[in-house]
């Protein structure tokens, strides 16, 4: 678990990115951080892993403060994935993958042999491990980025817009690709993104998040929809352009139910209770 008790964070030059911020992130649940630009989603984020300090308040991880764990013990020991997959140029897709073991001393086999293993689980062939970044799609890389945040097994894994590079067919693969994935790993997932769809697609829990890093709601993607906790909420997933309504429509078969782009998306039956 991950506990935020009242965090605050200015930075130097006076901008208030995250105000008294409370929140707790269940484990082995993904919760999705969604806000637009500026509401502090990375600020948040990367402080569970000490890229940044909070002004004040304090972040837990099954109890203990991180700012008592010593900062790249703890960074090593957390999955990080960014946008543009933040692969090193320089290195081939394998050495790329197990940079982490490296440094945590496993033996250089070994590493490669996790790096295979791991390449396997986000669904690339292994005869990319010899390449370099530059010579695979960004879709591709974006994978390479998750492979080398789960090369160590953490628990947790941080995600930052980690799909917002690639174009919409490779961003719904890699959507439905870390819903697989997450069924079987069953990591602490923190998920930031400014895209209610892949927020209420992702998240167990959703957090809606205004500037400073006010908590404009958090729920599960039902609650949400089915309760809008305020005005800003409702225009944030859409309600009002119409984004979540289904209509009904009578076929020949009976109702279904149509979307606002008029795709069919699930037939009509009583509710047996
Ligand atoms: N190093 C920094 N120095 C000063 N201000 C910063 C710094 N990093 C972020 N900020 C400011 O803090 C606020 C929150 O930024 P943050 O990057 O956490 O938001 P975000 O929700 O992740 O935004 P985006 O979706 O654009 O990445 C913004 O006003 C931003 O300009």
């Amino acid at each position: 678990m991950i506990e935020f008790r009242s965090v605050t964070k200015t930075y130097p030059d006076g901008t208030h990115a995250v105000a008294d911020f409370d929140l707790v992130v269940p484990p082995h649940r993904t919760t999705v951080l969604v806000g637009s630009s500026g509401s502090g989603k990375t600020t948040l984020l990367r402080m569970i892993n000490r890229m940044v300090e909070p002004t004040s308040g304090s972040i837990e991880i099954d109890g203990e403060p991180v700012g008592q764990r010593d900062p790249v013990a703890l960074r090593r020991s957390i999955g990080y994935v960014l946008q543009n997959g933040g692969l090193l140029p320089h290195l081939r897709v394998v050495d790329n993958v197990t940079t982490v073991l490296r440094l945590d001393g496993v033996p250089k086999a070994r590493a490669r042999e996790r790096a295979h293993e791991v390449l396997d689980v986000v669904g690339l062939d292994a005869a990319l491990a010899e390449r370099y970044p530059s010579q695979l799609s960004g879709g591709q890389q974006q994978r390479v980025g998750v492979a080398r945040a789960l090369a160590a097994d953490p628990n947790i894994l941080l995600m930052d817009e980690p799909f917002g590079a690639v174009d919409p067919i490779v961003r719904a693969e890699l959507q439905t690709e870390t819903l697989r994935l997450q069924q079987e790993l069953h990591k602490t997932v923190v998920f930031v993104t400014h895209d209610i769809d892949e927020a209420f697609l992702l998240g167990d829990q959703v957090v809606i998040l205004e500037k400073g890093a006010q908590v404009a709601q958090i729920g599960s993607p039902s609650e949400i929809i089915e309760a809008p906790a305020s005005d800003f909420v409702a225009s944030f997933i859409g309600v009002e352009r119409g984004a979540r309504a289904l209509h009904t429509k009578d076929t020949a078969r009976g109702t279904v139910l149509v979307d606002a782009n008029g795709r069919t998306q699930g037939v009509l039956v009583e509710d047996p209770s």
